[in-house]
């Protein structure tokens, strides 16, 4: 078994020395460091199971640096030291997430107590989080409260007829819920038909959703069942909902109200039983506002809704995630790289992802690819997850060479959704482009698949 890991941080340099000595010896793999700002920096590389974290520190108060480390990894457990008297303050650490405290001076024999009883907890813990995102064929794997809590709910719904919206930005895995969602679900024997509304041209719409009859145009040589008659007794997955042209949602509406298709160039109605889950990227509200979307519609297609949050912030799924991927491409590739460097991981926790789970897919993906040891390093990341522009720029090109337009572009649009903490509206408008702009611009430098 892996060696647990434990990272304390105190400014009192022989209590850490001491420390130090007796947890290493009882077989724990073991870190110091010596002020708040050492130790977050360390933890972001070292990862630790466990912190022992004084609650005073020079530069910042305990309490701040627990939230900071549970922000990026909400079950690490973390174990306070505590000056005698200061109980209080413990007390409320406790209820903010720490495991427990300890008061100065204290027993060594019974801080190693606490800590394999917290260890023993948070494999019980993990063991839970693994069976959730497991239970369906398409993992969803996450960490998060809000998404893990989603899922018992649907689960736990008697009515698999229920519509469902999927709101998230672009590559937050929409998808994979959606298709979890219908793996879950009574209907899982039947088909799951994904239909990517932004893909199909206008003019071919209503005879790819509804089917057409044999000679209803020129060219419809053979009566031709649509994607929603193919979906019957299954779901029908409506990604980029808001992208149907208008006159197509009031056909699709007349659907759900009725239950029932009519084939392009047809004359009966034929009754389909599906459940439909629409995904959007858009923020349908303002699209009804606008006059883009029409409210009904969406009041038909919103019965339970739900809103994947971005990568950046739920960053305790970043390493599950890309540990998820290592493996899947391992096997594709015949590979047996052993994990990711403390540094590699410290560039994930601290990159803004804006092309979401998908732009981590591609990286993981790309750096298995050209790995050659047994980790996967910095070297093998994209260079704008590793630095400021100026880095990237003077690193990649001599002072006098010219920088090809793409590259700057991609280098702005990230320091612009960084500075605009990934609101793509905003970035649009610090870059002077639309927001359609943008999102175009994404999917092109940071989700190419
Ligand atoms: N939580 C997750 N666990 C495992 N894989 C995921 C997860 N989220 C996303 N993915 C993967 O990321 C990629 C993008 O996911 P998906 O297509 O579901 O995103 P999306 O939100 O539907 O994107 P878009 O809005 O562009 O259609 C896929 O390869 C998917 O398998």
């Amino acid at each position: 078994m892996k060696a647990k890991k434990i990272l304390i941080i105190d400014d009192e340099p022989a209590i850490c020395k001491a420390l130090q000595i007796s947890l290493k010896s009882e077989g724990f793999e073991v870190d110091t460091a010596f002020s708040a700002k050492e130790g977050i920096k360390k933890f972001k590389g070292f990862l630790p199971d466990v912190v022992i974290l004084d609650l005073r520190l020079p530069d910042s108060d305990g309490i701040k640096v627990m939230e900071s480390i549970k922000a990026i990894e909400r079950d690490t457990i973390v174990i306070l030291i505590t000056a005698y008297g200061d109980t209080k303050t413990a007390v409320e650490a406790v209820k903010k997430g720490a495991y427990d405290f300890i008061t100065k001076p204290f027993d060594l024999e019974e801080l190693k107590i606490t800590l394999k009883k917290a260890l023993k907890e948070k494999a019980l813990l993990e063991e839970n989080h693994i069976l959730k995102s497991l239970q369906g064929k398409s993992a969803f794997i996450t960490k998060d409260n809000e998404i893990l809590n989603f899922f018992s709910q649907i689960e736990n719904m008697a009515n698999t007829d229920c519509p469902i919206l999927i709101e998230g930005e672009t590559g937050t895995g929409k998808e994979v819920m959606a298709k979890m969602i219908h793996e879950s679900s009574d209907r899982r024997t039947k088909p799951f038909i994904p239909i990517n509304c932004s893909a199909i041209p206008a003019n071919l719409f209503e005879s790819e959703l509804f089917g057409y009859e044999k000679n209803a145009f020129t060219g419809a040589t053979e009566r031709k069942k649509g994607l929603i008659e193919l979906a019957d007794g299954g779901t029908l997955f409506l990604d980029e909902v808001g992208e149907i042209p208008l006159e197509l949602q009031a056909k699709l509406l007349r659907f759900l109200e009725e239950k029932a298709i009519r084939r392009v160039g047809g004359l009966n109605y034929i009754p389909v039983d599906v459940r439909i889950i629409s995904a959007t990227n858009r923020n349908l509200k303002e699209e009804i506002e606008r006059g883009n979307f029409r409210r009904d519609l969406y009041y038909r297609l919103c019965v339970v809704n739900f809103k994947i949050p971005p990568l950046r912030e739920r960053k305790e799924d970043i390493l599950p995630i890309s540990e998820h991927f290592l493996k899947v491409f391992n096997t594709q590739f015949n590979k047996n790289i052993k994990g990711f460097t403390e540094k590699a991981k410290e560039i994930f926790l601290d990159y803004s992802w804006p092309g979401n789970v998908r732009e981590l897919r591609n990286i993981i993906e790309r750096a298995v690819i050209i790995a050659r040891g047994e980790y996967i390093t910095e070297k093998e990341l994209p260079l704008e997850m590793r630095g400021s522009i100026d880095d990237i720029v003077l690193e990649k090109y001599p002072k006098t060479d010219v920088i090809p337009l793409e590259e700057l572009e991609k280098y702005h649009i990230k320091l612009a959704l960084e500075k605009t903490g990934g609101n793509i509206s905003k970035a649009a408008k610090l870059l002077g482009i639309s927001r359609f702009a943008l999102q175009r611009r994404i999917k092109k430098y940071f989700e190419s698949d």
